[in-house]
């Protein structure tokens, strides 16, 4: 369990995280989502006592990180998979971290086998890993200690399409034997395939949580005419809110059989009608995506300050 209690942090006046709390519960993959700049890593990095909170606190199985009694094995993290020491091989990271620990020799053949890094890559410096490779080799580093809590900072980055199945397998497993998993990522369709909960941060601030059903149930209905005006027309005409979305559909707060209903009544052909399924996270994400560039361009001390 991982409890985050109106945590902000300020840097120089710019607030980077703003009163944030939220729960990530053990048995639950929860995705930490948000676009770049919103204030992931540094929340992440406040967990694990990295940067200290400017105020509220964090607590990890009921204790600030720094009082844990054994860290690595109650808490694994992955900050920055390409942090590790470049003329080191793989296996030399490891057998590190199995050291440092105090764990068993034979931890190393197994974390090399749970993180499908083979005997010879095991053997290669790290300077001539692959992204995918190092990620892996990160997750085999949090993973060693046996820990209850995993802490992953944007861990699917530089993954292939097979490389995420086989991450989003491995973290549903440690969460069905009764772990916490909290990982980050600031693309929607990646934390959607591995995420059981969401928690959707933008500009420092939570703006969405829940589990991620619930979340993408809440879409509406999308509907798409070959008169997108018409069709707009009508739905104002009815009093139904409605949004334009993608290529010229538009996303209508109304069910599906309504939206029919209206577009039938006023001799609208539709070419697509359909539950929305994300498209409203989608759509919100989009505008805090959207919004979080804006601010950059339009205030260039922001991020910097
Ligand atoms: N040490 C620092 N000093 C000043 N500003 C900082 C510092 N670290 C982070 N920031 C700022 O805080 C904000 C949040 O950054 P953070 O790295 O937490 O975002 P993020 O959500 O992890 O983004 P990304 O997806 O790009 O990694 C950004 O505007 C960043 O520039």
């Amino acid at each position: 369990m991982i409890n985050v209690e109106s945590l902000t942090k300020k840097y120089a006046g710019f607030t980077a995280v703003d009163d944030v709390s939220f729960t990530a519960r053990p048995g639950r993959v929860t995705g930490f989502l948000g676009p770049n700049g919103a204030g992931k890593s540094t929340t992440m990095r406040v967990m694990v006592g990295l940067t200290p909170a400017s105020a509220g606190e964090v607590t990890i199985l009921g204790r600030r990180f720094a009082d844990l009694p054994d860290p690595g094995r109650e808490v694994g993290v992955l900050l920055d998979a390409s942090a590790q020491h470049a003329g080191r091989t793989g296996r030399e990271i490891l057998t590190i971290a199995q050291r440092t620990m105090g764990l068993p020799k034979s931890v190393v053949d197994e974390t090399l086998e749970r993180v499908s890094l083979t005997e010879s890559e095991a053997g290669r410096r790290v300077r001539n890993y692959s992204l995918g490779m190092r990620q892996r080799l990160g997750i085999g580093v949090a993973l060693i200690g046996d820990p209850e809590v995993l802490i992953l900072d944007e861990p699917a980055n530089g993954l292939d399409p097979a490389g995420i199945r086989w991450m989003r397998d491995l973290l549903r497993g440690f969460a069905d034997d009764g772990g916490t998993v909290l990982l980050s990522s600031h693309l929607l369709h990646e934390i959607e395939v591995i995420a059981d909960d969401l928690v959707v941060i933008g500009n420092g601030r939570i703006v969405a949580e829940g589990t991620k059903d619930s979340l993408l149930a809440a879409g509406g209905t999308l509907v798409r005419s070959a008169d997108p005006a018409a069709l707009a027309a009508a739905l104002t005409a009815a009093h139904i809110g409605h949004t334009s979305a993608d290529r010229g559909a538009l996303l209508v707060d109304a069910e599906l059989a309504v939206v029919g209903q209206t577009a039938f009544a006023a001799g609208v052909p539709l070419v697509e009608l359909r539950a929305a399924d994300g498209a409203g996270l989608e759509e919100m994400f989009l505008t805090l995506t959207a919004e979080s560039q804006r601010d950059s361009i339009t205030d260039p001390e922001g991020a910097a300050a």
